[in-house]
């Protein structure tokens, strides 16, 4: 039925409340039985009964809802289009300049004419395939997940499908020996792959992660990747190959979920003086401790735990995988300000029995792979909150140039204008700092990387927080009481606004973050490049 054709008049005829048809976008809604659950009244439909409302749809609602309400569609408005024997030239993936709504700074640069250094085929490739599968499975419900404080379980089979947890786990390489490839939506098929696995790299994660932040919500973001994003590489990077074949496999093909578990209730950003303990036992560790807003704790089945096996400091801290169905690990959902799928937890350890085999990499030298992680988690951080800002602009340009105030349309305000101007400055320059970072993963040598780019990417992820808190307000400001209530045509703006804090203290806090990146940055100048200061 959703092919069928109808004329203008033809809807015309199905114009009361029993039968009432309206058109929305050229395509026809038979909303006869939504009429009483419609959230804006009944009335106000039927006043439009058997008409093209598209002017008054796009000024209540999202262009999005319709995707959720799809089994409302009957038809189109027109005539069925003539049977084409030859399928058209599809546009070369080369010319692909163009990609997207074409909102300025709604997305990068290079998806807006402008050339790029870093993009192939292959990231463009990606990038159509991740935005068809966000715009259809992806942001239709996200508030629907955030509101259940669960991401479906579905989603991890189906990242899992498409390759995106092994993508996002490798950072800038395939943990191969760990998933099927051919088994990959993205990656099977060799060099006739949509991302050839010869070709992936550090854009490739960087895609994936900015693509999906298009959802607008953290608690999916950090429901879906936020635990294995961070709790799986120190295993695969420092793990036993025991250990790896244990869990790495499961949790890539999205049949067990992992999360890190470093924070505690009185340390945070100051790792090195956590107090959960771990004390030898047999062949193993009695772990006795808490640890407090842990992504993904509410359901993960795997822990990767930093804990105390020696003396104060740095130099006893190590990291050990506890799994949920050990008897002593109790978890609960803490109530947060936002982030509300991602399954928040406060954790317990009381007397849990973790044999060795457990222990990731060498006992004591966890403080090492934790910092190393972190330069991995920041940059997860800093692409989606520079993203969400992204989204933040775009809703506020989208929503801007409907709705009028004194006649006149927002954007066409100078003062309005000129808070979209000062998120769009702070979100590219964030953006092309990203980029030049990802770069130079690429091109020094790993052990380099930590002592290089510790200290830009500490200052990369003040600079997009604050970018994120900046574009959260004033797009707020611009939807005005939309942006108060969850929902509706401020969902997204209002949901960031919200998850704000998740991006800006996790991580290591924005002041913490500005004092390491200098102090880091001085030290590396001196030591290495040969500064005289
Ligand atoms: C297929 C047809 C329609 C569907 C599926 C639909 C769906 C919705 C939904 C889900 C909401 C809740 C807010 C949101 O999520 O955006 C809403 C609110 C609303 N709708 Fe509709 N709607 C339809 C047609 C219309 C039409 C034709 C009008 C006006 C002529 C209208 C006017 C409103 C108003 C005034 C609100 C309240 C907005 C607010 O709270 O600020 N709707 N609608």
């Amino acid at each position: 039925m959703a092919n069928a054709y109808f004329t203008v008049s033809q809807v015309a005829a199905h114009n009361s409340e029993n039968d009432c048809w309206i058109i929305v976008n050229d395509k026809v809604y038979d909303v006869s039985n939504f009429l009483k659950e419609h959230p804006g009244g009944k009335k106000i439909i039927l006043n439009n009964a058997g008409t093209d409302a598209t002017k008054q749809f796009n000024a209540f609602h999202n262009p999005g809802v319709l995707d959720k309400y799809g089994s409302l569609c009957i038809g189109s408005v027109g005539v069925p289009p003539m049977e084409i024997s030859e399928q058209a030239p599809s546009v070369q993936d080369d010319d692909e300049r163009q990609f997207g709504e074409m909102i300025p700074f709604g997305d990068p640069s290079w998806y807006q004419n402008w050339d790029s250094p870093y993009y192939k085929n292959s990231h463009r490739a990606l990038r159509r395939y991740l935005r068809k599968f966000v715009d259809a499975e992806v942001i239709p419900f996200a508030h629907e997940w955030d509101e259940a404080r669960q991401v479906p379980m579905f989603l991890f089979k189906k990242c899992s499908e498409m390759g995106i947890l092994a993508a996002i786990a490798g950072n800038g390489s395939l943990p191969t020996d760990y998933f099927d490839i051919e088994e990959t939506i993205l990656f099977r098929g060799g060099d006739q792959a949509i991302v050839p696995p010869s070709e992936f790299d550090a854009f490739h994660s960087f895609l994936i992660f900015d693509e999906l932040s298009r959802c607008a919500s953290g608690g999916v973001l950090w429901g879906l990747l936020g635990g294995l994003g961070i709790g799986l590489p120190p295993i695969l990077k420092n793990g036993s190959e025991e250990l790896k074949r244990r869990i790495v496999p499961d949790v890539l093909a999205g049949r067990k979920t992992i999360c890190l578990a470093i924070t505690e209730p009185a340390a945070g950003s100051d790792v090195a003086n956590l107090t959960c303990v771990a004390n030898e036992f047999g062949d193993g560790f009695i772990v006795n401790g808490e640890k407090k807003w842990i992504t993904n704790g509410t359901f993960a089945d795997y822990f990767t735990v930093a804990v105390r096996t020696g003396g104060e400091g740095m130099g006893g801290v190590s990291l050990l995988v506890v799994e949920r169905d050990m008897p002593g690990v109790s978890t609960r959902q803490m109530k947060c300000s936002g982030v509300w799928s991602s399954g928040t937890a406060y954790i317990n350890f009381e007397d849990v029995k973790v044999p060795r085999s457990n222990i990731v990499g060498k006992e004591n030298r966890g403080f090492k792979y934790i910092m190393h992680n972190f330069n991995h988690e920041r940059m997860g951080i800093v692409i989606q909150a520079n993203r969400l800002a992204r989204v933040c602009l775009e809703e506020a340009i989208k929503y801007g140039s409907k709705r009028k105030t004194f006649g006149v349309k927002l954007i066409n305000h100078p003062v309005l204008r000129n808070k979209l101007a000062h998120m769009a400055r702070q979100i590219e320059a964030t953006h092309n700092w990203i980029e030049n970072v990802i770069y130079q993963t690429i091109t020094i040598p790993e052990d380099l990387q930590m002592i290089t780019l510790g200290g830009p990417i500490a200052m990369l992820k003040a600079q997009s927080t604050q970018t994120l808190e900046y574009c959260a307000r004033e797009a707020s400001q611009i939807f005005g009481g939309l942006a108060y209530t969850r929902g509706g045509q401020g969902e997204k703006v209002e949901r960031i606004y919200r998850e704000v804090r998740a991006y800006a203290i996790p991580g290591g806090s924005e002041e913490i973050m500005l004092d390491l990146g200098m102090r880091s940055s001085i030290k590396v100048a001196q030591t290495m490049y040969g500064a005289k200061l």
